[in-house]
């Protein structure tokens, strides 16, 4: 007799909200939604190069801990306002992280970080934290991983990341085409931008693609095109790619394809060899590259926590510092971004 295939996946809980219940349990009112879009709508105008300012996409590597995500943003909405002459600052609230093999995958998935996945709670407090962030001022950056996730908190965004790992997913190409925000694509881990390229190609085209509606109803959805889309610049695993060669490089190879060169360079990740205190040092180079004219360097990305490096999850943890990647301490974040701010002014 023919054995019944094992089941390869069991449902584990019916008690995840749909996003429609989860907007109404933590909603955006009007007044506020009309801050959101300006939020959203002064990245854009960087990233689209009518303001001339740099976008610094800046925060932790991952959220653990909303308390010191909440300090850190209390301090950084404090600094935007001293250098919003050059500078406009964006949060990474990330509450998503792709792992190479398998780790914590963030606070939206195991936010008690002990492999209990209280998802229902993780996404209450992502998008809890997310609208304090934003009402504090800040516009709010994140990675947009699992694409079912997307509508948890696509009305409070003001710009979001694909990451190097799905970069050449069609499936997520397809969700950015259905939002109406400014999205980077990120070059591959192997530093291929050519698929982030395609990738934005993809974006543009309204696509109709399988999804979820408000009420969680799996649906045929059509999407709009998104055109707001910028490279992320992250290096790869032959090294870096933000020196003035790699960013000319990569502006001809958008032009080559129909794009409109705008790119922010990350300055954390391949692009420091994740040694986190290097990320001065390569931000002055971008710096540089757009003193001396290049006016397709748009953004830049900076990992930085309260306090510098990481720590492994368990029992005895200090506060403020990153689980995922290192980052860079905020005394030194402060100190970079004062002084970026004043080279630029000149
Ligand atoms: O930014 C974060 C990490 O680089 C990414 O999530 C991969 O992490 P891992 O290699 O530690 O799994
Ligand atoms: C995971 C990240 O980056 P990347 O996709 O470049 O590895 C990140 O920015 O947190």
């Amino acid at each position: 007799m023919q054995q019944k295939p094992t089941a390869g996946c069991s449902t584990v809980s019916y008690e995840l909200p749909n996003p429609q219940q989860l907007r109404q349990q933590l909603p955006v009112s009007e007044q506020f939604a009309e801050t959101i879009t300006r939020q959203r709508n002064a990245v854009r105008a960087v990233l689209n190069q009518t303001d001339n300012r740099l976008l610094v996409v800046v925060g932790p590597c991952s959220i653990h801990d909303p308390q010191a995500a909440l300090d850190y943003a209390k301090r950084l909405a404090q600094l935007a306002q001293r250098v919003e002459g050059q500078l406009l600052l964006a949060m990474r609230v990330y509450i998503e992280k792709p792992r190479t093999t398998v780790g914590w995958k963030g606070l939206l998935y195991d936010p008690h970080l002990d492999g209990s996945y209280d998802m229902r709670s993780g996404l209450e407090l992502s998008r809890s934290l997310m609208l304090q962030v934003a009402q504090m001022g800040l516009p709010v950056a994140t990675e947009l991983l699992q694409p079912l996730a997307a509508q948890y908190f696509a009305d409070i965004l003001s710009w979001a990341a694909i990451g190097a790992r799905t970069s050449e997913s069609q499936i997520h190409r397809e969700m950015v085409s259905g939002l109406a925000l400014p999205v980077g694509f990120k070059n591959g881990t192997d530093g291929s931008v050519q698929v982030a390229i395609d990738a934005m190609r993809s974006a543009a085209y309204g696509h109709q693609y399988m999804g979820v509606d408000e009420q969680g109803q799996i649906a045929l959805l059509q999407a709009a095109g998104n055109t707001d889309t910028h490279l992320v610049l992250r290096g790869g695993q032959h090294g870096s790619n933000y020196d003035a060669l790699s960013v000319r490089a990569a502006s001809s190879a958008m032009e080559q394809s129909g794009l409109q060169p705008s790119i922010m360079v990350d300055c954390n990740h391949a692009n420091s060899g994740k040694n986190p205190l290097r990320q001065p040092e390569i931000l002055g180079d971008v710096l540089q590259q757009k003193l001396s004219g290049n006016k397709s360097l748009r953004a830049v990305m900076i990992e930085s926590h309260l306090e510098e490096g990481s720590q492994a999850l368990g029992k005895s943890m200090h506060y403020g510092v990153s689980v995922t990647d290192a980052c860079l301490g905020w005394a030194k974040t402060e100190r970079m971004l004062l002084e970026a701010a004043e080279q630029l002014a000149g």
